[in-house]
């Protein structure tokens, strides 16, 4: 599925966005589960809380595996339904075996950051509740003599992914760029000479026409502002070397 070319964000043969990819009723059935989660296994970080699913990572980059809660394996079996988009055809395991799921409440972001080596390069992220709009970066050109590489602060491609949506990356957007969500409390989108951009960053949506919520492409196409609700989001990859319990 994702390799049909309807959801190939143009110019970036190595972003797929797919509208809908799971149904409202299972994003309710995935909020209403994600919601009953123990509070032990949320992990708190400075300005978000997070839970791994299929195990944890070692410091030389193994999986050490645990079960994926049933809603990411039997119903609404969220792992077979990546596999069939074909985006982890190529990858150790033919499926993700990770799970990143990220709770962001508004004013609640990621800095611009990289994935690194411990997974395959393809990320698949589901997202859920409420929108966001997700930049990639690039490092600047290191040729002026500053040292260590610096991002450049205006986002290469930014995105807007809507509730039940999925986007996949893959290859060099993977490997050789960041990704981030700004820390704000609503997305602005304004019309200038080029289409619409937004506002935060300046940059236009590359996703624009593929988005299907009426309010979301409204707002989008013509310009105005969006409130973010807390969003979930199920970020899925293959590691590589996974670690071999002895049971
Ligand atoms: O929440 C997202 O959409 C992105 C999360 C992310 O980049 C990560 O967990 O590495
Ligand atoms: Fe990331």
């Amino acid at each position: 599925m994702s390799k049909e070319s309807e959801y190939l964000v143009p110019g970036h043969p190595t972003v797929r966005y797919i509208p809908e990819f799971i149904t409202s009723s299972e994003e309710e059935y995935l909020l209403k589960k994600i919601q009953e989660t123990p509070h032990p296994k949320w992990k708190q970080l400075g300005n978000r809380r997070l839970q791994l699913l299929g195990g944890e990572l070692t410091a030389k980059n193994n999986l050490l595996p645990k079960p994926m809660p049933p809603y990411m394996t039997v119903f609404p079996d969220l792992i077979s339904r990546l596999k069939n988009t074909g985006a982890f055809e190529d990858s150790p395991h033919g499926a993700p075996n990770h799970v990143i799921l990220n709770e962001y409440c508004p004013n609640q972001g990621i800095m611009p950051h990289q994935d690194g080596p411990a997974y395959h390069p393809v990320v698949a992220t589901i997202s859920l509740a409420s929108h966001a709009v997700f930049h990639y970066y690039q490092y600047k050109d290191a040729s002026d003599g500053t040292e260590g590489r610096r991002v450049n602060p205006t986002p290469l491609l930014s995105v807007v992914l809507e509730p039940r949506s999925l986007v996949i990356t893959s290859d060099s957007l993977y490997q050789d760029c960041l990704h981030g969500i700004e820390s704000i409390a609503v997305d602005s989108f304004a019309t200038g000479p080029h289409g619409v951009v937004c506002v935060e960053t300046g940059t236009p949506i590359a996703n624009a026409h593929l988005l299907r919520s009426p309010e979301i492409s409204k707002v989008v196409q013509e310009g105005g502002v969006l409130e973010r609700t807390t969003r979930y989001s199920l970020t899925c990859r293959d590691i590589s070397k996974v670690k071999k319990l002895p049971f």
